[in-house]
């Protein structure tokens, strides 16, 4: 009976705390729907405008604050967190920029546009190396355009030369960001109030562990760009509350997500 009062006591004290993750604005690779991975392709000028009118408006309009920014070393990533933080007026916060968090590597594809790969390869192909847990695309051969501009870039310094990708499947890319995601969820338990501004697969790869998702189910999820996906979570109990809350406009959300699901033209 005492416990039991205890309990209900505790729930009704429950201490919460957000997370907040986003992929990055339009890049200029996203907008010619090329294969892009570990090229470091800038912000799109739309990219740059989404960042600021849709990812930071809508953190603002949801009067989300933050305590410290995670992204990865891509330019994209970098770019986006630092307008959203400006544009919120906080570029003071404390950024980590961490490569495990850098966009799955693409392998042979960097570079290709997805709609030639579907003529060359068919549709089925080519959606099978975008989303299926275990589709590897090709190694990046030397002969790729982007393959020297990949390997000495020096934003990916502190990759060990053994953990150097040269494609990577949706599997690879959740066991690479499962020792950063314990990491953040420890401070987020602490009661930090974290922002990932990462990428498509990565952001993908988060969602999978925190709704504890199988691998079927991840393969169906898409997301669009700047858009915020905020979770709440238990402190005491690390457990999730409700599920995942996607900020914005929800016709325009399901129309972007949509996008992001096809092969494009
Ligand atoms: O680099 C990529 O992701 P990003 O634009 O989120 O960094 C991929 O090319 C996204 O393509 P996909 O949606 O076919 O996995």
């Amino acid at each position: 009976m005492f416990k039991a009062l205890k309990e209900k006591l505790s729930n009704l004290i429950m201490k919460t705390n957000r997370l907040v993750l986003l992929r990055h604005g339009e890049s200029e690779f996203n907008l010619r729907n090329l294969f892009c991975g570990w090229h470091d392709a800038p912000l799109s000028a739309s990219g740059l405008e989404e960042a600021r009118t849709i990812a930071a408006a809508n953190l603002i309009a949801a009067k989300l604050v933050f305590d410290k920014v995670y992204c990865s070393t891509l330019s994209r990533s970098k770019r986006s967190a630092e307008v959203i933080l400006s544009e919120m007026k906080c570029s003071f916060l404390p950024t980590v920029s961490d490569w495990r968090l850098n966009e799955r590597h693409y392998g042979n594809l960097t570079g290709a546009n997805k709609r030639d790969m579907a003529n060359r390869y068919g549709e089925e192909q080519v959606q099978f190396w975008r989303r299926n847990y275990d589709g590897l695309p090709p190694p990046i051969e030397t002969s790729n355009k982007y393959f020297y501009h990949i390997c000495n870039n020096p934003a990916f310094q502190a990759v060990p030369i053994d953990q150097f990708p040269l494609t990577e499947s949706m599997r690879m890319c959740v066991d690479r960001v499962s020792p950063v995601w314990s990491e953040i969820r420890k401070e987020v338990l602490e009661g930090i109030r974290v922002l990932i501004v990462v990428h498509g697969t990565v952001t993908r790869a988060l969602v999978k562990h925190i709704e504890g998702l199988s691998e079927e189910q991840i393969e169906k999820v898409n997301i669009p760009n700047s858009v915020p996906i905020v979770y709440e979570f238990n402190m005491k109990t690390g457990e999730l509350i409700g599920g995942s809350k996607y900020l914005g406009d929800a016709k325009y959300i399901e129309k972007m997500t949509e996008k992001v699901a096809g092969i494009g033209n």
